[in-house]
């Protein structure tokens, strides 16, 4: 059985992981890699496929001489040519490994290497003295595990073990088994090779099913000490079982597994980043550990059990997997605790809760148009709700625009002056300057328009819009604003609000007006 509780975090994001269509990586792209994973404190990287290509040759070769904290490691078909090119690359090497494979399942040995199954053990046996007079560290694969017969597999690593392999990988090379079936499988192993002691038991998982990680985790609760995985599960067909999966399930639930890695976890979200920019893969917003909304809430009963407690919703720190922190992100499911708490770290109060009311209304008629809330928009809106809750002698009412392409834009607009309901129509040169005139027919002020501005406050099409207008009467100038993912409702927003503001001075100035 197992020697300790310690698991081998074997990384073949630079083999498997390139063996994912369109995940071709240069040798400096994988050089970069490699010292992120070596930084992170990977026990192996498999660097690549020294036969593959004079490239990926180059690339092992430059891994295996930059890397001094991790064992580099090239794959190796149970061939001469390979296993000989896989040492040359790694000659160099402060602590290298070839790891070879054959494949052991009844449809690989017939179709794709049209071997008896005593050949295959002879070939296995073969590869592994001739790697192991290259260097010590050998580790053995038997393709296609998973679909391999249980007692062929027994007598194949029997021979391999005492031809000096001293790692043995079992893959489920098409993402075939399922978790307690594969737990089994590596338990029988374990019990029934005499000397299984002399090596690890590793597992390479593939995730054709979705089940690579459960079936890594089974795997290791059976007695395997090695999982091959990558980052963001990248790597053949659905990918490999994820790290970041793999590392984090070991250590949110050391008080099941009782196992333990050496993985530095802080650097996980810089590995994911670096490997998706490289790759050009992005990382789904949903994937586990790495993906954009792995430590964000957007629901209030969440918010506001995160604000009461962290734990209530989450079961690791963003920071211990590497993100500054988590995130609240405001949209039309946050709650009023949220939100509140949001504006107070940005600086806004309350002075009552029908503000925060009313403030918490408008946020919610933006989050119906608009799908995520940015700190700009919320400050945009409790100014603009704070400006309507001051004095308001008009309040816009509606506003309806008809703006055609050849045709004259016309505004028809309801306001409500003192209490009392007005409407009016007005063509204008555009429909922002329909609305506007339309405004001053019901109102007519008699100010003039000194400035018009329009901001976007955040990107993207569906950022709100702050208009700010300058109007300017008898010396007297006031700025209205008004936000709103409508711009011409923001126009006429801020329109409305500079007149409230006209009139408020004026009425300071002269009360009996
Ligand atoms: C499950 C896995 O991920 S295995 C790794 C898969 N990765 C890759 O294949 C990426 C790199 N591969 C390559 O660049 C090329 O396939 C090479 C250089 C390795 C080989 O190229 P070629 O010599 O042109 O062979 P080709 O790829 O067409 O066919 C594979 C040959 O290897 C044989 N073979 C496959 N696996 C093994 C093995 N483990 N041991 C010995 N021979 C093997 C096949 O039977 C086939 O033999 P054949 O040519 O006598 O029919
Ligand atoms: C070469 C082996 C380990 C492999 O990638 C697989 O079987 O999936
Ligand atoms: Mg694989």
């Amino acid at each position: 059985m197992s020697k300790n509780n310690q698991v081998i975090i074997f990384d073949t994001t630079l083999r498997d992981g390139e063996q994912s269509p369109g995940a071709s990586m240069t040798r400096d792209e994988k050089l970069r890699i490699a010292k992120q994973l070596e930084k992170m404190r990977v026990d192996v990287i498999e660097a690549g496929f020294a036969i593959a290509s004079p490239g990926d040759f180059e690339s092992v070769k430059a891994i295996a001489e930059a890397v001094t904290e991790s064992t580099v490691c090239s794959l190796s078909r149970a061939l001469d040519a390979d296993i000989d090119r896989a040492g040359e690359a790694l000659k160099n090497a402060a602590s290298g490994r070839i790891h070879t494979f054959i494949a052991t399942s009844p449809i690989h040995m017939k179709y794709k290497l049209q071997m008896e199954p005593d050949q295959v053990v002879e070939q296995a046996v073969y590869a592994v003295k001739r790697a192991h007079n290259l260097i010590s560290d050998v580790e053995f694969s038997l393709e296609d595990a998973s679909r391999s017969d249980l007692d062929f597999m027994c007598r194949i690593i029997e021979k391999v073990i005492d031809a000096g392999a001293r790692t043995i990988n079992i893959p489920d090379t098409v993402g075939y088994a399922i978790p307690e079936e594969f737990g089994y499988t590596i338990g029988q192993l374990l019990q029934r090779i005499p000397n299984a002691d002399k090596a690890i038991f590793s597992v390479h998982c593939h995730n054709d099913l979705g089940l690579a990680v459960a079936n890594s985790l089974a795997a290791v609760t059976a007695g395997a000490r090695q999982v091959e995985c990558t980052i963001n599960g990248l790597g053949e067909r659905a990918g490999n079982a994820s790290l970041e999966e793999i590392v984090m399930a070991i250590r949110t639930r050391k008080d099941r597994l009782n196992l333990e890695t050496g993985i530095d976890t802080t650097q996980i979200v810089p590995a994911s980043r670096l490997v998706s920019s490289v790759t050009g893969f992005p990382v789904q917003p949903n994937k586990a550990i790495v993906g954009a909304n792995a430590f964000a809430h957007e629901s209030g009963i969440h918010q506001d059990g995160v604000l009461k407690h962290r734990e209530t919703y989450e079961i690791m720190t963003a920071q211990d997997v590497g993100w500054n922190t988590n995130r609240m992100v405001m949209g039309k499911h946050s709650g009023r605790n949220a939100f509140r708490s949001r504006l107070v770290e940005l600086g806004t109060t309350f002075k009552s809760d029908l503000e925060l009311n009313n403030a918490f209304a408008r946020f919610k008629e933006l989050a119906d148009k608009k799908h995520e809330i940015f700190d700009e928009d919320l400050i945009a809106l409790v100014s603009d709700t704070q400006a309507a809750d001051a004095y308001e002698k008009y309040k816009l009412s509606s506003l309806n625009v008809t703006s055609q392409t050849g045709e004259v834009p016309v505004a028809q607009v309801s306001l409500v002056v003192d209490g009392n309901e007005h409407k009016a129509q007005s063509e204008g040169g555009g429909p922002v300057d329909a609305a506007l005139k339309a405004i001053e027919k019901i109102v007519n002020s008699e100010s003039s328009l000194e400035l018009y501005s329009v901001n976007a406050i955040t990107s993207g099409t569906d950022s709100q819009g702050e208009v700010t207008v300058r109007l300017e009467k008898a010396g007297r100038i006031v700025n209205g604003v008004g936000a709103d993912t409508d711009i011409i409702i923001a126009s006429a927003k801020a329109y409305v609000h500079a007149l409230n503001l006209m009139d408020a001075n004026i009425q300071k100035a002269h009360p009996q007006v």
